[in-house]
């Protein structure tokens, strides 16, 4: 049975690894508007805790809309999502809330930095959010984990794109969280940033056993996943090479 949420704010150390940490069934999303349309129609699927899945698909397949629920932050039409054993649809929109503060790091395509605050402040965020102690401390090592000491007094819009997905990445870790969805995170780079971004997610996420769900066009950034799947006219399907 799964422990209270307030309890299991930091608990992935107890989980056994290679369990599942997310699972969900017969998921569906139909958009009603502009015209209604079923984007996910029956998924069913687990990820286990440590792993390293890629999502692909044409654009327009799902992807978002798949990370959107895996992660709480849409509701689905149809079916059920559960991480860690928290069933997303029992709980309600404040329990969603802290679930995904403390558990889950987000990052998108678009970077989604904070224009009006540095480097350090958009990292102190999530810190602060979760009542984290040791803050700065924590900040000056992620800032060196991802390779950009000595900006952290820079605003975003003074970085280059690649240095600001290395703060967002940052940012979605820096709180611990047992989950990183990743939505297009090089989508906006060259291929050799876009796959040193992968690596560095990568190497980050397997050396302090996170899970890593990352939604990409391209399949060259994939790297090292676990497994990869595609969505297809609504289906997702194990993509073997
Ligand atoms: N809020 C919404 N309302 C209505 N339709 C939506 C909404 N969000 C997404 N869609 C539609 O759902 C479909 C899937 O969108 P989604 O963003 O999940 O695809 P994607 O695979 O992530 O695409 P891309 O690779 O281009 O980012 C698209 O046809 C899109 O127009």
């Amino acid at each position: 049975m799964a422990a209270p949420l307030a309890e299991v704010g930091r608990a992935a150390s107890r989980r056994p690894c290679g369990a599942p940490l997310i699972e969900f069934r017969d998921l569906g999303k139909r958009y009603e508007f502009p015209q209604g349309r079923v984007v996910l129609d029956g998924l069913s699927g687990t990820i286990g805790a440590g792993e390293f899945l890629i999502i692909v698909g044409r654009s327009g397949s799902g992807k978002s809309t798949l990370l959107n629920l895996l992660g709480g932050l849409d509701r689905p039409s149809s079916g059920c999502v559960s991480v860690d054993g928290h069933s997303l649809s029992a709980l309600s929109d404040r329990e969603l809330t802290l679930l995904r503060r403390r558990r889950i790091g987000f990052i998108f395509q678009a970077y989604n930095l904070i224009s009006t605050l540095t480097v350090s402040e958009n990292l102190l965020l999530p810190l602060e959010l979760n009542g984290l102690t040791g803050a700065a401390d924590t900040v000056r090592r992620w800032l060196d984990r991802v390779g950009l000491v000595g900006l952290e007094e820079a605003y975003p819009d003074q970085l280059s794109g690649g240095e600001q997905q290395r703060v967002a990445v940052a940012r979605a870790l820096v709180h611990e969280p047992d989950l990183i969805l990743a939505d297009e995170p090089t989508g906006n780079l060259d291929l050799d940033h876009a796959t040193r971004v992968v690596a560095l997610l990568d190497e980050l996420c397997r050396s302090s056993g996170k899970t890593l769900v990352m939604a990409t066009h391209s399949r060259e950034v994939a790297g090292k996943a676990d497994r990869m799947l595609t969505i297809h006219e609504g289906r997702l399907l194990e993509v073997r090479e």
